[in-house]
C-alpha cells in the first residue's frame, strides 16, 4: 500500500530544529530553499525543502538533467548552493556509479583506505576491512585487485569502502546503475541488511523507479529544469521487499506514471 504525501513547505525555521513537528523524530539532513544555479546561467534546483530522518531511507528519482546529482554533491558540501541553507549530521560519506577504486591496491587496502587517511592503526584498520568484506559477502577476495574483480565485485568492494568511512548519512548516486539485475538484486539484499543494522540514512539517486520503490522509506520524485520536489511516496510495503511482489508492482506504476507526466512536461 502507498499513500502520495504532497510536498509541504515548513513554515518553521528547519535550520533550529532538531526533530520534525509532531513527529518527535530526529532529523539527519534538513535543506531549506536550496537553489543552484551554474555559473553558466543553468537554474539546476529551484527552492528544494526537504528533511530526512535518521534512519530514513530516501529515493530520489526524476527525469535526465533535473538535479539529482547537484543535490547529493551539494548535501556532501563537494559543491555549494547558491542560496538556501543545508544542515546535515556528521560528514556524509558519497558513493557514485564508477566505483573508482585504487587499482594498484588489494580489496582489503581499497577498504582499509578511509581509515589510513583518517589514522586508524593498521591492525586495527585491516581487521575491520576484513569484516566490513565480509559483510558484502566478499572475505574471500581480499588479496585481489580490482582488475581481477567482476564488476558487481567492484561496485560491492566501494560499497564496503563507503561503510569503511562510519558515516552516519550515505549518499549514493546510481550506485548500481551499470549492474546486470542480478547483481543488483543482491546488492539491494546487502545494502538493505547494513542500512538496518547500522541505522544509517541513505539518501540515493536512481532513473530506476523500481528500485527506488524496492528500497525506499519515501520516494522523492524530483521535476527538471529547474529541479523542485514535485510529489513524495511513502512507500509502506513490508521489508524485505521482492520485485515480484504485486504492492511494488503498484507503487512503481503510480510513481512512473508521475515520472512520465513531469518528462512530458518538459518534452524530454
Ligand atoms: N558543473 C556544471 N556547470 C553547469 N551546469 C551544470 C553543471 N553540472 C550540472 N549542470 C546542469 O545542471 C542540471 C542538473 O544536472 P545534474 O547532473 O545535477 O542532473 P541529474 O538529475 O543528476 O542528471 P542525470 O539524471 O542525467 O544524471 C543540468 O541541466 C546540467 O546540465
Amino acid at each position: 500500500m502507498t499513500a502520495a504525501l504532497e510536498h509541504q513547505v515548513h513554515d518553521e525555521d528547519p535550520f533550529h530544529l532538531s526533530t520534525a513537528p509532531g513527529t518527535g523524530q530526529q532529523q539527519a539532513v534538513v535543506l531549506g530553499g536550496v537553489t543552484k544555479r551554474y555559473a553558466t546561467g543553468t537554474l539546476a534546483l529551484d527552492g528544494i525543502d526537504l528533511r530526512v530522518a535518521r534512519g530514513e531511507f530516501v529515493c530520489f528519482v526524476g527525469a535526465s538533467g533535473c538535479g539529482k546529482s547537484t543535490l547529493l554533491n551539494i548535501i556532501s558540501n563537494l559543491d555549494q548552493a547558491t542560496s538556501g541553507s543545508v544542515s546535515v549530521v556528521g560528514h556524509p560519506a558519497l558513493m557514485f556509479q564508477e566505483h573508482a577504486l585504487m587499482p594498484w591496491l588489494s580489496a582489503l587496502d581499497n577498504v582499509a583506505l578511509p581509515m589510513r587517511l583518517a589514522g586508524v592503526p593498521k591492525g586495527e584498520r585491516l581487521e575491520r576491512a576484513q569484516a566490513l568484506l565480509a559483510s558484502v559477502h566478499l572475505g574471500d577476495i581480499a588479496d585481489k585487485r580490482p582488475h581481477e574483480l567482476s564488476g558487481g565485485m567492484r561496485q560491492r568492494v566501494a560499497l564496503a569502502r563507503t561503510l569503511a568511512t562510519e558515516a552516519p548519512v550515505l549518499l549514493m548516486d546510481e550506485p548500481f546503475g551499470a549492474l546486470d539485475a542480478m547483481t543488483r538484486d543482491l546488492l539491494h539484499d546487502e545494502l538493505e541488511s547494513v542500512w538496518r543494522s547500522r541505522g544509517l540514512t541513505v539518501l540515493f539517486v536512481t532513473h530506476n523507479v523500481r528500485e527506488a520503490v524496492r528500497l525506499a522509506d519515501r520516494v522523492i520524485l524530483l521535476s527538471s529544469r529547474p529541479g523542485r520536489v514535485v510529489q513524495e511516496y511513502r512507500i509502506d510495503v513490508p521489508r524485505p521487499r521482492r520485485f515480484e511482489d504485486p504492492t511494488v508492482g503498484q507503487a512503481t506504476a503510480q510513481i512512473t506514471a508521475a515520472l512520465r507526466k513531469e518528462v512530458a512536461r518538459h518534452g524530454d
